[in-house]
């Protein structure tokens, strides 16, 4: 591949390009300005001749990947606690040690997983978490896209409350449209079952005064949806419309235990859903109804939550499991065909963050794109590269990655971060937890 040297606007040429738009895949040349995709298609307009250009021969484009939802942080606690349901999960290993971290701590944890994340292709992701002012930072060094969210578990006093709360919304007027517009910012309580109904109620104020979505953890377990009904008397999806949640623009998290009527109740509210089969996999939590959502037109995405469910930041695979298990489940072979799995990863994670103009390889889309390294034995034959990319490829068949017209990753290697540091200080921050 030629570099351009970052000019303005420039031309690959000799693409195969994957756009996640109807029909799937355009042979040809893309052209980007700036920031933006100025230009797809099978012919070379006249006046692109004398655009510096690079060789696209080898390399399947797509766009880049949007994991929905996550707590890049909680890297640092991979493979520390696994095969445990989720509420023994987060109770016995993931609360004591989060209960430790440091801005430090949370920093190098999200710029691992801010890496790894790169380099697999993500070009967007939403994290949840703590002291996020430090994941902003680097998220803004990386030169990656992001959604993010202060977290806030609200079982504690009310004056720790109030604090918690005033810090979500400093973090959101600090951050929201910074990094040149890559970060966004939502409101989240963490779930229904560790937010009071009166401070959620605070949370879609909050929402609605600065004028951002919300984002929750919902009816992810059984257990879960039965304490709901336990406490409150209404199952997790009439809790949350009942205190104005939906009345807000909104996307929840996992959705896996939900009935058809609560289904038709998120399709009407336009609640959007990340469905994360990996980490449901793994916490033995259950499986989401895909195909069912995407039939009553909920807005489906992608995410892995954190590498400690899951336990990488493959966007490749939550792809290739959500076209796969829900074929298992449904004995369905159609219940999630692969160019939906990619949408799912793409234009539907953008829609799912409330992004415009992302998600898509088309004029005007923002250029967040990567490029994989097709001249490999599991994408022969070249016949259908949508579904080589969600049934054959894996991250590691990332090869460069641009944000925003940028180039971020060059054969591999991530030219914003210091990788090797980043390992370094990742492994020593999680020997300090073990050591606190
Ligand atoms: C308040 S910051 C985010 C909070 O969420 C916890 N968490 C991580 N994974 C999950 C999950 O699958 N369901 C619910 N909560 C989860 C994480 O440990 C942090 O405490
Ligand atoms: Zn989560």
């Amino acid at each position: 591949m030629t570099t351009t040297n970052n000019p303005k606007k420039w031309i690959i040429r000799n693409g195969v390009f994957a756009t996640a738009e109807q029909g799937g895949v355009v042979h040809g040349c893309m052209i980007i300005d700036g920031g933006t995709i100025a230009y797809i298609g099978t012919e070379e307009p006249e006046d692109a001749r004398d655009l510096p250009a690079v060789d696209g021969k080898g390399l399947l484009f797509m766009p880049g990947l949007v994991n929905s939802h996550g707590h890049t942080a909680m890297s640092l606690l991979r493979g520390y606690g696994d095969d445990m349901v989720l509420q023994e999960w987060l109770q016995t290993k993931m609360w004591p040690m989060e209960a430790k971290f440091t801005s430090n701590d949370v920093y190098w944890g999200s710029s691992l997983s801010i890496v790894e994340m790169l380099k697999s292709g993500t070009t967007t992701f939403l994290d949840m978490y703590d002291h996020m002012d430090r994941v902003a930072e680097a998220v803004e060094k990386s030169g990656m896209r992001a959604s993010l969210t202060r977290g806030v578990i609200g079982l504690c006093s009310e004056e720790e409350q109030e604090r918690k709360l005033a810090d979500a919304v400093s973090f959101a007027k600090t951050w929201h449209g910074g990094a040149d517009g890559r970060i966004t910012v939502m409101m989240s309580p963490h779930a229904p079952y560790t937010c009071p109904p009166a401070y959620i109620e605070r949370f879609v104020q909050a929402a609605h005064d600065l004028d951002l979505p919300l984002h929750t953890h919902m009816s992810e377990t059984a257990a879960e949806v039965e304490q709901n009904v336990r406490e409150y008397g209404l199952r997790p999806v009439a809790h949350l419309e009942k205190l104005g949640f939906f009345s807000r623009p909104s996307m929840v998290a996992h959705a896996v235990h939900l009935t058809d009527e609560e289904i038709e109740v998120l399709a009407a509210n336009k609640v959007a859903v990340s469905h994360n089969p990996g980490s449901n996999l793994k916490l033995a939590s259950g499986v989401a109804k895909v195909p069912q959502m995407l039939k009553a037109g909920v807005v489906v995405s992608l995410g892995t939550d954190s590498s400690a469910s899951n336990n990488n930041l493959d966007m490749f695979e939550e792809m290739r499991l959500a076209a796969l298990i829900h074929k298992g489940v449904s004995g369905d072979p159609t219940a999630v065909p692969a160019l939906e799995a990619l949408r799912m990863g793409t234009l539907y994670g953008a829609r799912s963050l409330y992004l415009e103009n992302l998600g898509t390889l088309a004029a005007g889309m923002k250029a967040d794109f990567i490029a994989l390294d097709i001249e490999q034995a599991h994408f022969v034959p070249r016949t259908d590269y949508v579904s080589h990319a969600v049934y054959s490829a894996a991250g590691q068949d990332v090869r460069h990655v641009w944000v925003n017209g940028r180039q971020i990753v060059k054969n591999r290697e991530c030219l914003t971060l210091d990788e090797e540091k980043i390992r370094f200080e990742a492994q020593a921050s999680f020997e300090g937890l073990l050591a606190r």
